[in-house]
């Protein structure tokens, strides 16, 4: 390549970030010390240099998946250390026996990064064209529709991909250019990974026999974004109306809409709340076995980790609870008792109000929960008052019955059916404590 056609690659780059950013300052930049973000940050030090006047931080994520990530993260600290970039590293957990190791990384990872945004910050990830093909390619090895087709998006809140219309190629070239040095995940090259296949076995036959296929790739994506956007548009006025301040969906006018129509509320439902989209089949089932499921049902739909429910006409994506009936636990009475889930703490109080009868002895405990927003009231199973109190307080069938077993003075005591409600302002109930050893 030529001094002249590397120069003018260079200042494609720069002048393409420049443009994205828009007047913008402020970035933490996702920096995993591979060529393309090693590119980014090089070019945003430049562009530094050149007095934009950037504020600029970097983040690696240490996902604890290859042997080598402790020396990935001191190449980011020594790279970070000679642009006099602060580089914050994040170690995240994952859970190889629970499958899709690589969704779970990108889930962890953006979620670290996301606790370490600052308000006015803007966060820039790597991605270029070559990604955005691959991108459009699983989604349509997935069969989706515009929504999946759309890729990703150039920006997207406070998320910037600067580099998403800049080729592989390109990036490569500047990296060479600038004599970059970077790190090669041992990983790309194992096309038993679906992304892998494609960038090594797929794509480069076609952009050899077609030489702008990745850009008329992700024009069609930008097509989908604008059909999309378009959607969003028209259906805004009407979603807004029915959904409620906890996120939930009133499904009543969702039966006179065509499917077409229905379809598209939801999807934008999960949108809403950031889970990934269910399949065609995957909303056909929310639709039947869910919103459509008999009155007295009380049905449930598990999609991406999170639990679908109906309740009261109204359709609610809430967290998967813990079994906590299985679960025992340990309780000095001299401490709190964190419940699981969020349900609330356990305090004693020895001034008691009511009784619980432990073998060795005769003692009285009551017990109080405490607000964070919600109240949590224990009560027997079923009984006629928690029954009332149910009705009284709307509390969903999911929230009625939680029955931690619980450890008093090494014996096992039971607090008899958690409940929370959200409205909660009385928040503090006492209940029995049952022995049921
Ligand atoms: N370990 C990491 N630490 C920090 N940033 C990372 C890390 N891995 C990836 N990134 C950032 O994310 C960008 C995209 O990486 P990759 O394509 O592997 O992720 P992805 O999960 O496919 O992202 P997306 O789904 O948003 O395309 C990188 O260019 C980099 O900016």
């Amino acid at each position: 390549m030529s001094h002249q056609n590397q120069a003018k690659t260079k200042s494609i780059i720069e002048q393409t970030i420049l443009q994205h950013l828009n007047g913008r300052q402020s970035l933490l930049v996702a920096f995993s010390g591979g060529v393309d973000s090693t590119v980014l940050l090089q070019a945003l030090v430049n562009l530094r240099q050149k007095s934009q006047n950037l504020q600029l931080r970097a983040i690696y994520i240490h996902h604890g998946l290859s042997k080598n990530a402790d020396s990935w993260a001191e190449h980011c600290q020594q790279q970070c250390n000679i642009w006099q970039i602060p580089l914050i590293i994040e170690k995240v957990k994952l859970d190889r026996a629970a499958g899709n190791i690589e969704e779970q990384a990108r889930e962890a990872r953006y979620q670290a990064i996301y606790r370490h945004l600052k308000s006015d910050e803007l966060l820039c990830t790597a991605q270029h064209l070559d990604d955005q093909c691959e991108t459009f390619f699983l989604a349509l090895k997935r069969g989706s529709g515009p929504a999946g087709l759309s890729a990703m998006p150039l920006e997207n809140g406070q998320h910037l991909r600067p580099l998403l219309t800049i080729s592989r190629q390109e990036i490569e070239q500047y990296a060479n250019q600038h004599q970059l040095t970077w790190i090669e995940d041992e990983s790309n090259q194992d096309d038993h990974y679906d992304r892998n296949f494609l960038r090594l076995k797929v794509l480069p036959t076609l952009n050899q026999r077609w030489p702008h296929f990745s850009q008329m790739v992700a024009r069609s994506a930008e097509l989908c974004q604008q059909q999309e956007a378009l959607i969003h548009e028209l259906l805004s006025s009407e979603f807004k109306q029915i959904i409620g301040n906890a996120k939930q969906l009133n499904i009543q006018p969702l039966r006179d809409y065509s499917d077409y129509k229905r379809n598209a509320i939801l999807r934008m439902w999960f949108k809403e709340q950031h889970i990934g989209m269910p399949s065609q089949k995957q909303l056909s089932l929310i639709w039947q076995t869910v919103i459509q499921a008999k009155e007295d049902a009380n049905p449930q739909f598990i999609l991406h980790n999170r639990q679908i429910r109906r309740y009261q006409n109204q359709l609610y994506l809430l967290p998967l609870y813990q079994d906590i009936e299985q679960q025992i636990l340990p309780w000095d009475l001299n401490t709190s008792l964190s419940l699981p889930d969020n349900l609330g703490i356990l305090q004693s109080n020895y001034q008691t109000k009511l009784t619980c009868r432990l073998p060795q002895k005769e003692e009285t405990v009551s017990v109080r929960f405490h607000a964070q927003g919600q109240f949590q009231i224990v009560q027997r199973k079923g009984s006629r008052s928690i029954k009332k109190l149910w009705q009284e307080h709307h509390i969903p069938p999911w929230q009625r019955t939680r029955i931690p077993l619980i450890y008093y003075n090494e014996q096992l005591i039971s607090a008899v059916g958690v409940f929370v409600t959200e409205q909660g302002k009385g928040s503090q109930i006492s209940f029995n404590l049952k022995q049921i050893v």
